[in-house]
């Protein structure tokens, strides 16, 4: 019942949350967080040594955060300084360089490094994770674009934000999802909200998608062996059609991945009998 009485605003308590950056070495770990608290680029390259520490406050809604920043340095030579840190983390940036591939391939290893670190503490359900595509000012030398980095993050649940500590690019939107998603967990008992995992695609089709981005020919496409017959290619064909077909499939590069399949597919049909 109302009672015409004015209601009281709640006064939120602050909250006290620890992120994390991730990444090899060189993929401007630093630069972003520096972007993003000191409005500023440093264009020379100063190796992490060890961890770099860091306390801002950001106000999410009608709540102030206050945000303790560990960068943790991408060289392995730091391993036996950073594995202290992952324990209490709520929030995860994992950064690669666009321009170099093996940062994009190392991410799995840093995910791997960080669960072996917290052992059985280990609820990656409880983490807010973001990866940041960075460097993407630098057009010219991009080799991993934008459909296989948002496929590698969306399809663990992951935000994915392509950011440019250089120019400022991405940057804020970043921060600003990422916050806001560390804070709807913490009021949600410290679960990611259900919304954030689901991405509206399998993780087989994540995976297929990957695995024709990867194949070496036509056969490895469609997944048959060579000298596969008629009717093995066809049936292999159909699999994937109806798994990655765009009325069907919204990962990230599916359409791609489909016209691929359909290209294969008729280069095989022409030579075999
Ligand atoms: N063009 C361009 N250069 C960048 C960008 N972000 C960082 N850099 C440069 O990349 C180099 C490495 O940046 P850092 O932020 O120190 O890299 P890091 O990942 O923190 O490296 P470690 O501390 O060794 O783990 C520096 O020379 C930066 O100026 C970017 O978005 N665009």
């Amino acid at each position: 019942m109302e009672t015409g009485a004015p209601k009281r605003r709640e006064n939120k308590k602050s909250l006290r949350v620890k992120v994390i950056s991730l990444g090899n070495a060189e993929v401007g770990k630093s630069c972003i967080i520096k972007r993003y608290c000191e409005k500023r680029f440093v264009p020379k390259y100063l190796a992490t040594i060890g961890i770099d520490y860091g306390v801002t406050k950001v106000q999410v809604r009608d709540r102030e955060i206050k945000v303790n920043i560990f960068d943790m340095a991408g060289h392995p030579f730091f391993y036996e300084v950073r594995n202290e840190f992952y324990k209490d983390s709520q929030g995860v940036l994992l950064v690669y360089d666009v321009g170099l591939r093996e940062s994009f391939d190392a991410l799995d290893s840093w995910l791997g490094e960080m669960k072996q670190e917290m052992g059985s503490q280990a609820n990656m359900d409880s983490i807010v994770f973001v990866v940041c595509a960075n460097k993407v000012d630098l057009t010219k030398r991009r080799v991993v674009d934008e459909g296989e980095g948002r496929l590698w993050a969306e399809s663990r649940g992951f935000h994915y934000f392509e950011t440019s500590a250089q120019s400022g690019e991405g940057i804020n939107e970043m921060f600003q999802a990422f916050f806001s998603s560390i804070t709807d967990m913490c009021e949600n008992g410290g679960k990611r909200p259900v919304s954030e995992v689901s991405v509206g695609f399998t993780k087989e089709q994540a995976d297929t998608i990957r695995r024709i981005r990867n194949s070496k020919d036509s056969w490895d496409m469609l997944g048959v062996k060579p000298g596969a017959t008629r009717e093995e290619v066809n049936k292999a064909y159909r699999k994937l059609a109806v798994l990655l077909h765009p009325d069907k499939c919204v990962a990230p590069g599916s359409e791609d991945a489909f016209k691929a399949v359909v290209n294969a597919r008729t280069s095989l049909l022409k030579n075999i009998k």
